[in-house]
Formats: structure tokens, sequence, C-alpha cells
């Protein structure tokens, strides 16, 4: 026997001499649910250590990634339901509550990376990442309101912008507008190959934007297609995305896999909120060891490909890293 591989493995210190995917606290980005009111942090109930804050919490959440040594936030909005509406006004509002999250993190924490959630569900009567005609969801009608949705968090101050709606042209039409209004350092993370997923579903629940009707089928993608996903990616990079993204993450390594070797910007996965729950579900069964799981599932997303994870578990794994 001339090559024993094992030797390699022999001792934690040999171990991470090799070790070729290493998880660092800059390669998350956390997600944040911002609601009204004042002193709130309330607990998802299917996302079980996670919550929901009010912006002066969320400012001292900011706060606290920022000392770990996370550098991006991805923001979302739990819109109230008499705002929500089929227009998205509530989404262009210059004082809605996203507008004024982006300025308060910015104003606590001007390092913090401040990423903006673009698409209508938080804002739509009928839960749906778009404008609803009949039983559809128009497509440019919506582009073109995701644009000034865009420019919007742009003016507030979002660094990034990141459509999650995965209407057609709308990387294009988001920063063709952001160029008219001189927005050239704000980038757009794309959600390019986002799935039609029932991972999805806890954070339905965090931000009570379940679609009313029908599912979102006919704009994000089928789980039975891979080549797709790399069309779409190739499309929004060529329209003008700067990162793109991968979503969910652990049932689409292949997905990311691929496209990580067709493009030159930056991937993303977002390890989604059913990921989340299913390691929180076990592990309070007492089936699944957490922390294991966690620093297992986030370094086999990068390995996969990615450069960024959107992660429910940002905080504990940068504690889990030491
Ligand atoms: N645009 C965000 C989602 O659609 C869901 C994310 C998650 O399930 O964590
Ligand atoms: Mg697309």
């Amino acid at each position: 026997m001339i090559r024993r591989n094992r030797i390699l493995r022999t001792s934690p210190a040999i171990r991470a001499m090799v070790a070729e995917t290493i998880l660092t606290p800059a390669d998350f980005i956390a997600p944040l649910f911002i609601t009204e009111g004042a002193h709130v942090k309330e607990e998802i109930a299917s996302m079980p250590g996670y919550y929901r804050y009010s912006l002066d919490n969320t400012v001292q959440e900011a706060r606290e990634l920022w000392s770990m040594g996370i550098r991006s936030v991805l923001l979302f909005i739990k819109c109230a339901d008499e705002l929500k509406d089929n227009e998205g006004t509530e989404a262009v509002n210059p004082d809605g509550l996203m507008q004024r999250a982006i300025k308060a993190i910015k104003d606590a924490v001007p390092e913090m990376v401040v990423m903006t959630d673009v698409a209508l569900d938080p804002y739509s009567s009928y839960g749906h990442d778009g404008i609803v005609k009949g039983q559809e969801i128009v497509n440019d009608a919506t582009v073109e309101v995701l644009a000034r949705m865009s420019l919007n968090h742009a003016k507030a101050g979002a660094d990034f912008v990141a459509p999650s709606d995965m209407m057609d042209g709308r990387i294009l039409a988001i920063r063709n507008l952001l160029e008219a209004h001189n927005f050239d350092k704000v980038g757009i993370m794309a959600y390019s190959a986002k799935y039609a997923s029932c991972f999805y579903g806890p954070f339905r629940d965090a931000l009570d934007s379940a679609p009313g009707f029908g599912d979102k089928k006919t704009y994000q993608m089928d789980y039975a297609n891979a080549r797709e996903a790399i069309k779409e990616t190739l499309m929004d990079v060529e329209e003008g995305a700067d990162i793109v993204m991968v979503k969910p993450a652990l049932a689409y390594l292949d997905i990311m896999r691929q496209i990580k070797d067709r493009v030159t910007v930056p991937v993303s996965a977002y390890h989604v909120s059913g990921e989340y729950a299913m390691v929180k579900a076990a592990a309070r069964m007492g089936w699944l060891n957490e922390e294991k799981a966690i620093l297992e599932i986030l370094t086999s997303i990068k390995r996969a490909g990615a450069d960024l994870i959107a992660t429910y578990f940002a905080k504990d794994a940068v504690k889990l890293l030491g």
C-alpha cells in the first residue's frame, strides 16, 4: 500500500490543515423580520429561536450581528393587513416600515451591508409576489412596481436590493431605474433560481404572507428542472445582477454547483425557513445534534459553491465557529 488516505485524517490539526471548505462569519447573510411597534420580540411559532423584532430591537440585533463579524442583513417586513392591496402601494411608501428600517440600521451600523427583499407578497392582499388579475400574476405591471420599490429602498439607503419575485425582466428594469436616478452604487442580488418549494412554509407564518389562492408555480421554478435554473441565472447576470441566488439550499445543491461552474459573479444560497425548522424540530425531539447539523449543512452549502449563505442559523454558526 503506497497511499494511506487516512493519514490526512489523523488529528484535528491535520484535518484543519487540509480542510477545503471553511466557514467564516462574512459568509453569512442574516435575515431579519421586522414588525411595527416598540420593544417587540415575537418568536415565530414554526421557527423556534427566531423572532420578529420592532425597529428598536432590529437595530440592537444589527449591532450584535456586526459585533459578531456578520457583515450583511436581509430585511423582510411584516406589513399590517389594512395596508395590503393589489398594487403594492405600501411597498413604495417612502415612510413605510421597510424604508424606516433601512435608515435606522444604516444610522446605527453604517458599515453593515443592508439588503432588502423586493417582492409584493408581504404587501399583497392576495399573498402573491405580483399584481393579480383574475387568477393571473401579471408580469410587466409587477416589474414596474418592483423597480419603483427598489428605487425607494435605494433612496432609504439600501446597499443591495434583492428581488425575490421571479418575474421576467425585473433585473434589467431595476438596474435601469437605479441608473436613471444615479444610484450607481446600489447592487442587485437576484433570486435567480427560486423554486416553488414547500420549505418556505414557516417564513409565510413569520410574515403572514401565504398565498390566498393557488400557489406560486407560474412564477417560481419547478423542482424537476435544472437547465431552467441555468437559463434564469445567465439571463439575470446579463441583465445586471451583481450576485445571484439559489433557493432553497439543501435540496438544490446540484443546482448550486452547476450555477457556480457557469457564472463569474458571486453566488448566494438561501437556506430557508423550512430547512431551519427541520433541524430545530429533530433536535427538539432529541433525534439530531443541532450544533453538528448546523455546521455540516452550512459547510455543505459552501462546498457546493455558495459564496454567501442567507441563513437563520447565522448567529448560531458564528458562535459554533468560535
Ligand atoms: N423571499 C423569501 C421567501 O420566499 C422564503 C424564505 C424562507 O422560507 O426562509
Ligand atoms: Mg428570471
